[in-house]
C-alpha cells in the first residue's frame, strides 16, 4: 500500500471531487459513517460523547459523526471551534447548521472565550479538531485546549489523525502539543508519522477505514514510502517448481559467531534454512565447531584458525552471498578481519549487529562496503554507526541520507522495521509483534535475508520480504505460545509456515 504525503491525499480529494462528481459533503458523509460504526462497535450508548470540532473537513467529519451518534440514541456533547481568521469551511458550517436542532445534542459554538466542560473518566472523546490541514504546531487557545483534553482520564478517539500532529514530520512537535488518542481511525490512508515510533503516544490504537477513495487518481499518484503487505510478498515470492534441487536455491557462506555467541551463528543459520537457502557453510572460531555441527547439522562449518574468534574471512568457494556478523565480538582480530574482508569484496554483503560494530570501529570502512550491500542495524548498532539521534524520526531522515551517499540498502529494526534503499525508497514493515524482543531474533533476519539474495531476489526484495516473513513468523510464534518467552529458535521454526500461509 501506497503511503501519500498530506498534500498528495488532498490532490487526490479534489480529483476525487473534480473528475468523478463527487461533492465533499458525500466525502465527509462516507467518512464520518465509518468512524460512526468504529464507534459503535467500541462503545454502548451509555457512554457520554463528547465531540471536540475544528473549523476546518476535520470538524466537519466530528460534527457529522456527532448527529449520527445521536440518531443512534447517544447522548452528544458538541463543542466547536469557529475562532480562527478564515471560519468555517462549507461542509463545517453545512454540518453545524444541520446540528443545532437536533434531539440528545447539547450543541456549543465557541467563538470567542471558553470554560472548559468537565470531561468525565466514561466519557468517549472524539477529536475532530485538526487533521491533515494543519499548517503549524499548535499553540495559544487551542495549544491549552489540548493539555485539557489530555489531563482528562476519558478515552480518546481522534478523527483521522491525532490533532496536533503532522502526517509526515514532526520534529517541530517534540513539544508535544498533540492530543493523545486511545484510538486513531485515519481515513483511506495511514500517513508516513504513524510508523515513526516517536509518535506511537500520539496515535494510540490506530486503523485505517476504507471510505472508498483509494480510485483511479490514488492508482497513478507516485510515492516513495510503501507499506509492504501480505500480497505484495506473495506477488514477489516465487513458488518452488517440482523439478527443482538444492542447487537451484543458492549458497551463503555466514560469517559469525565467538566464544560465549556460538548462539547466534545457530540462530542465522536456522534462519537462512528456514528460509529456503539451497547452500549454507557457517565460518566461525573453533570452539564453534562441535554445537554447530551437533545443533545444526544441515549446515557445513568452516573453521577459522583461531579457537575463540575470528581472525580472517577468506572464502575458499564462490557464495552467492556473504552474510557477517552475528555474534562475532569486535577483537582487534575480527576488526581486522573484517576490515580485509569488506575491502576485498565487490558483490553484495549482509552484515549485521557486531559486523556492523566492527566497522563502526574503522568508520571509513563504510565507504568500501560493495553497492546493495545490506546493513541491518537495530537503533543502537545505527547510532554507533552514524552518530547518535534523540528521536526515531531524525534516525529514519540520516537512514534515507546514508543509504544514499553508500548506495547501501538500510534495514533499520523496529515495531516498523523501514527498508530504505539508496532511491529514497522506503518499505514499511508491521508484520511483527512484542514476541520478536527476545535475543537472537536480530541474528534469525539476517540469516533470512542473505538466504532471499542468495536464492536470487534482489537485495532490496530480500531485505524487504525477510524482514515481512521475519514478522510474520514472530506472530506465528506469539499465537502459540503468547508475546512472553518467544524464543529466536520458535520464530525461526515458523519461517516455513509463514511462508506456506504467503504462499497459499
Ligand atoms: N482525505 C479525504 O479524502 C477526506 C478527508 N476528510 C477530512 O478532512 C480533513 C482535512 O480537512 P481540512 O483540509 O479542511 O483541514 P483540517 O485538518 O480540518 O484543518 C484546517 C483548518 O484548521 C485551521 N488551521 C490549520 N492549522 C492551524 C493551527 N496551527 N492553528 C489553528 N488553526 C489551524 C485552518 O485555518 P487556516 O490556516 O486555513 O486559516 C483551517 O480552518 C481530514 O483530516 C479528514 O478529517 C473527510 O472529511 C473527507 C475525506
Ligand atoms: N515490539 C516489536 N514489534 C515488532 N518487532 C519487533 C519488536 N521488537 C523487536 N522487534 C524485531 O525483532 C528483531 C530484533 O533484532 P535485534 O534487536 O537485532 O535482536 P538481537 O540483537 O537480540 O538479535 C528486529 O527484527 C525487530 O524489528
Ligand atoms: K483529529
Amino acid at each position: 500500500m501506497k503511503i501519500f504525503t498530506s498534500a498528495q491525499i488532498r490532490s487526490i480529494e479534489n480529483a476525487v471531487i473534480e473528475k468523478e462528481g463527487v461533492t465533499s459533503i458525500e466525502l465527509v458523509e462516507r467518512a464520518a459513517s465509518a468512524i460512526t460504526w468504529e464507534i459503535m462497535s467500541r462503545w454502548r450508548p451509555s457512554r457520554p460523547m463528547m465531540v471536540f470540532a475544528g473549523p476546518g473537513n476535520n470538524g466537519a467529519d466530528a460534527l457529522a459523526v456527532a448527529r449520527m451518534l445521536a440518531d443512534e440514541g447517544y447522548t452528544v456533547t458538541v463543542l466547536l471551534f469557529n475562532v480562527t481568521d478564515r471560519g468555517l469551511s462549507d461542509a463545517c458550517r453545512h454540518y453545524r447548521d444541520e446540528l443545532t436542532n437536533v434531539p440528545g445534542v447539547s450543541f456549543t459554538e465557541i467563538t470567542n472565550d471558553f470554560n472548559p466542560p468537565v470531561i468525565t473518566r466514561d466519557a468517549i472523546v472524539i477529536d475532530g479538531l485538526f487533521g491533515s490541514g494543519l499548517k503549524e504546531p499548535l499553540k495559544g487557545g487551542f495549544k491549552s485546549l489540548v493539555d485539557y483534553i489530555n489531563s482528562s482520564n476519558a478515552t480518546i478517539v481522534s478523527i483521522d489523525m491525532p490533532s496536533g500532529m503532522f502526517g509526515e514530520w514532526n520534529e517541530a512537535t517534540l513539544s508535544r502539543d498533540v492530543v493523545h488518542a486511545t484510538l486513531t481511525l485515519a481515513i483511506e490512508f495511514p500517513r508516513l508519522s504513524f510508523f515513526i515510533q516517536d509518535n506511537a503516544e500520539f496515535l494510540g490504537e490506530w486503523k485505517v477505514l476504507d471510505i472508498k477513495l483509494a480510485s483511479n487518481e490514488s492508482r497513478g499518484e507516485q510515492s516513495p514510502y510503501y507499506l509492504l503487505e501480505k500480497k505484495d510478498v506473495k506477488r514477489i515470492l516465487r513458488q518452488r517448481p517440482e523439478f527443482c534441487s538444492k542447487a537451484d536455491f543458492g549458497s551463503m557462506l555466514l560469517v559469525a559467531g565467538c566464544y560465549g555467541m556460538i548462539g547466534a551463528s545457530q540462530m542465522a543459520a536456522l534462519g537462512a534454512l528456514r528460509s529456503g537457502i539451497g547452500r549454507l557453510t557457517v565460518h566461525g572460531p573453533r570452539c564453534g565447531f562441535i554445537p554447530m555441527q551437533t545443533s545444526v547439522p544441515e549446515a557445513m562449518f568452516h573453521a577459522d584458525q583461531h579457537d575463540i574468534v575470528i581472525t580472517d574471512i577468506s572464502p575458499k568457494h564462490e557464495y552467492d552471498v556473504v552474510a557477517l556478523g552475528p555474534g562475532i565480538g569486535t577483537h582487534d582480530y575480527t576488526v581486522r578481519a573484517v576490515e580485509n574482508f569488506i575491502n576485498m569484496s565487490t558483490n553484495p554483503l549482509v552484515i549485521d549487529a557486531d559486523g556492523l560494530n566492527c566497522i563502526a570501529q574503522r568508520p571509513n570502512l563504510l565507504e568500501h562496503v560493495p553497492p546493495m550491500s545490506v546493513i541491518t542495524p537495530h537503533a543502537g548498532e545505527f547510532d554507533r554507526l552514524f552518530g547518535p539521534h534523540t528521536s526515531h524520526e531524525s534516525r529514519l531522515k540520516t537512514a534515507v541520507e546514508k543509504s544514499a551517499y553508500y548506495s547501501i540498502i538500510i534495514l533499520l529494526k523496529g515495531r516498523y522495521t523501514s527498508v530504505v534503499r539508496p532511491d529514497g525508497k522506503i518499505y514499511f514493515i508491521g508484520s511483527g509483534c512484542q514476541a520478536l524482543a527476545t535475543p537472537g531474533s536480530g541474528d534469525v533476519l539476517t540469516g533470512i535475508v542473505g538466504s532471499f539474495i542468495a536464492q536470487g531476489y534482489t537485495p532490496d526484495l530480500a531485505a524487504a520480504i525477510g524482514a515481512y516473513i521475519h514478522g510474520m513468523a514472530g506472530t506465528l510464534a506469539a499465537e502459540n505460545d503468547g508475546t512472553f518467552g518467544v524464543l529466536a529458535t520458535d520464530v525461526a521454526r515458523n519461517i516455513s509456515k509463514a511462508i506456506r500461509d504467503i504462499l497459499n
